[in-house]
Formats: C-alpha cells, structure tokens, sequence
C-alpha cells in the first residue's frame, strides 16, 4: 500500500503534529536554553538597560543616532567600558579618532576628569591621582582598538572574525556608519550594505556589534521640544530591516542654551523584542559621558510637552 492515505493527502494537519510545528517546538526550546546562558551586555546605565529588556545581547545589531556633537561617542564609549570593566571582550572601532584620543576620552570618562584640562596637562594634584587610577583601572580591561585606517565593512569584518577567534570578542562599537566605505557605491547604496553586512556579522560570530550613525534629516527647530522619531531617520528601509534597536539621543540644551544642560534622553525608538520608550539620563559634557539621572525637573511647559508627547 502506497503512503498517500486520505490523511497525508490533506493539506493541513492538526497543529503541533506537523514536522514544522516539530521543529518549531525544538526551536523554542533550543532558544529558551540559549538565552538562560547568553550573557546580556550592560549599556552602563541603569533605566536603560531595565527598558532593553536587562541590556544587549549577543547577535544584536544596535544603531545609536544622534546629530554631530550630540554624545554618540560618549555613550559608545560608555558601553564599551562598562562592560570591559565586567571582563568582556570588547573592541572599540572608531573611524574619527587616533588610539590616543580614544585613550584619553576613555580616561575622561573613567576618572570625570575634565577633557580639557587634561588636553591642557593643567591638572590639580586630586585630578592627578584621579587620572592615574583610572589608568590603572583601565589597563587590565580586555578592550581593543581597531586601526582606524581600516575602513570597509571588509576589513573590518577580518579583523572582527580574528578578534573573535584569538579573544572571543563579545561586543564592537563601530564609531562612525558615514565613515565607512564600500568603493563604488553611491552614498545612500554604501551606507545600507554597510548596515545590512553589520547585522549579518553580528548574528554570524554572535556578537552584539553598536553602530553609531548620523541619519537624523529633522528640522533643528523642532529638536528640543520633542523626542525624536524612527521616522525622522534616513534611509527608513535599511532602518526597518537590520538593526535590532535603534537608540536616538536627544539633549534639550543642544538646541536651546536656556534649558538645564545636563538633561538628556534616550529614545527607544526600535527594539525588535522589547517595548519602545524614553529614558532620562544625564549628560556630563566637560568628560562626555551619560549617567544615570533623576528623573528631569521641567524648567518650562514646552520641556513637560517633550515628555508627554512621545
Ligand atoms: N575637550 C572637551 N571639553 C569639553 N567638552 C567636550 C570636550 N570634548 C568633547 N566635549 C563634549 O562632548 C560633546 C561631543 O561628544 P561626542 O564626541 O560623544 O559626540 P558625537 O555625537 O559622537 O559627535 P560626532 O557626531 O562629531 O561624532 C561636545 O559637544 C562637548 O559637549
């Protein structure tokens, strides 16, 4: 007797009797053991990482946008730190800045030493021992600087894939998305293959990869008054498709000098599965770096509007 039976012949089954609903069910549970073993990567701020979902995860691929001079590096760095200080193999790649800038906004950001005075060398004796126990706390930390004359998704992906395998990388900062290029593309073209070819290493070498972009095109007028949105990004469709969370940095006293500069907010404004929203945080611009903050005390009803409008 031939196998084609009334009931094979069917064209549906009842659920959880199919080899697809099989191998759904062993991919649950292949995910849930999965994730009871991932380790979570800290964004070193508190609320944050309570709306992330308890932070990021290996396999992400995390946008952080924001206009020029906004803070992007101060929270790449922020991250990158905050977790090398937990022993994870971090590589920090920044297109902008030589390992000698980097290593000094590291120092900054580490000891709330004033980057300035310390470009300057004009330091008091407690900024002194402040500067070199942060030196100290550093050194130890298994964090790396990726050459920053290296500057296609390429090469970077060579030098991520080594670092992986002789370090077992955990977390990249990629600082910044325009500097990245990928010859003969027009820009809009170069910056989505550089995107998508992001997502794919960090789900290929089970990474959590942050990339920070400047694909803001809002009207400035607009900036202080109200969170931004997904929407308010460029190229919205490399956006829909790869990166797992999108995080916009908002600072009301980047546009407006009247209002208390120290307030920022950082914006969920993706997250493939958790809920989108709004945290505050506070922005130490003479160190550039983001920490935990109260919640903001409105100085105007244009400010309470920023918060009730998202
Ligand atoms: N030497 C310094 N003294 C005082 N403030 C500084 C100094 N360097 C940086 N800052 C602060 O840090 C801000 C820039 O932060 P950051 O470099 O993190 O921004 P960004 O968004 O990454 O900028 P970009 O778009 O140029 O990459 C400046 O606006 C300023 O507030």
């Amino acid at each position: 007797m031939s196998d084609t039976t009334e009931a094979s012949k069917q064209p549906y089954q009842q659920a959880g009797t199919t080899d697809a609903d099989k191998q759904f069910n062993q991919g649950i549970e292949k995910h849930m053991t999965r994730n009871s073993e991932l380790h979570t990567l800290t964004t070193g701020l508190t609320d944050l990482d309570e709306l992330l979902g308890g932070g990021l995860q290996p396999g992400q691929l995390v946008l952080v946008d924001g206009p020029p001079c906004i803070g992007k590096t101060g929270l790449g760095v922020g991250i990158a730190l905050a977790n090398a200080k937990e022993g994870v193999a971090t590589a920090y790649h920044s297109l902008e800045m030589s390992a000698a800038q980097l290593g000094t906004r590291l120092v900054a950001s580490v000891s709330g030493v004033d980057l300035s005075r310390i470009k300057s060398a004009r330091l008091s004796d407690d900024e002194v021992s402040r500067f070199q126990a942060a030196a100290v706390q550093l050194s130890p930390m298994p964090m790396w600087f990726v050459d920053p004359t290296r500057r296609t998704v390429a090469q970077l992906t060579r030098d991520a894939c080594k670092l992986k395998r002789e370090r077992g990388l955990s977390l990249l900062v990629v600082d910044h998305l325009h500097l990245i290029a990928e010859e003969g593309a027009s820009l809009a073209l170069s910056l989505e293959m550089a995107i998508s070819r992001l997502k794919r290493l960090a789900v290929e070498l089970d990474i959590c990869i942050v990339l920070m972009g400047h694909l803001h095109k809002r009207p400035a007028q607009l900036h202080a008054f109200f969170h931004p949105h997904l929407n308010d990004l460029r190229y919205q469709s490399a956006i829909e498709h790869y990166p797992d969370v999108v995080l916009l940095l908002h600072r009301p006293g980047y546009y407006d000098p009247t209002v208390d500069q120290t307030w920022a907010n950082i914006v969920v404004a993706k997250h493939r599965t958790e809920k989108t929203g709004v945290v505050s945080v506070a922005w130490q611009s003479a160190c550039a770096r983001f920490v935990d903050a109260p919640p903001p005390r409105f100085t105007s009803p244009h400010q309470c509007y920023a918060e009730a409008a998202y």
